[in-house]
């Protein structure tokens, strides 16, 4: 099956107002042939908005209204102009104590909201280190995921590999993808993430069952954004070709 690709920007706590105009170079500089999507922090969601990319949350609540000091519900969210959500970020399961049944109830949340949402699962480097990468993924994949798979997007993101410079081998990559296209079907995106740069981004995409980047670091300037997203145009046209 051939999807479309996307490449997803997560500003995580990263951006101001001033560098808004970025979104704009990147809309410019993006060909049809790829789909691309903005995560800012939750100030910058609506005016990041209108500027030619689809915008999306870095997490929202379950609930729809309610005490939760600090939260932010889907229906806010999409008045703010996102389309998308991410949930289940590693770093907001470690920093946030956010469990798998957590992560599920927000995705649920988010796609009855109407928004994408995007699960995020990977394993530590101990895990991985200890041999149980994939099976520590199949958990979270059967904790997290929703019934719904319309529209669902997975990001594979191995813990160690964020923020750090270091990728899994393109084999460790395909087999994990492998293993998650198993769970989830044909017609789910599965994005890869953690230190995806302008300079490995062809050798990833490429790799069977990698629908796209979940990318961090090189998604807050169009500079290093547009080079990846040029990388997924470039397989994109190959799957075509051959
Ligand atoms: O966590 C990530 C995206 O959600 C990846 O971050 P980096 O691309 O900075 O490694």
């Amino acid at each position: 099956m051939n999807i479309r690709k996307l490449i997803a920007g997560n500003w995580k706590m990263n951006g101001t107002v001033a560098v808004l105009s970025e979104i704009e170079t990147i809309a410019a500089g993006t060909p049809d042939s790829v789909d691309v999507a903005i995560c800012p922090p939750f100030t910058l969601i609506a005016p990041a908005s209108g500027r030619g990319v689809p915008i999306g949350a870095q997490d929202c609540h379950s609930a729809s209204t309610g005490a939760h000091t600090g939260c932010v519900s889907v229906a806010m969210l999409k008045e703010a102009g996102a389309t998308l959500c991410i949930v289940g970020h590693s770093e907001r399961r470690a920093d946030n104590f956010e469990t798998d049944s957590d992560v599920r109830a927000k995705a649920e949340a988010a796609q009855a909201g109407g928004l994408i949402a995007i699960v995020c699962v990977g394993e530590t480097l101990k895990q991985r280190d200890a041999g149980e990468a994939i099976s520590v993924v199949q958990g979270q994949l059967a904790g997290s995921l929703p019934e719904n798979r319309d529209g669902l997007v997975v990001a594979y993101e191995p813990v160690w590999a964020i923020g750090t410079g270091r990728t899994p081998t393109t084999g460790d990559v395909a087999d994990m993808h492998a293993a998650i296209r198993a769970v989830v079907g044909p017609a789910v995106r599965i994005l890869y993430g953690g230190s995806v740069k302008p300079s490995n981004a062809a050798e990833l995409l490429a790799v069977p069952n990698v629908d796209g980047a979940l990318v961090g670091g090189a998604s807050l300037t169009a500079a290093d954004f547009l080079p990846i997203v040029a990388a997924a145009a470039g397989v994109a046209r190959n799957d075509a070709t051959g």
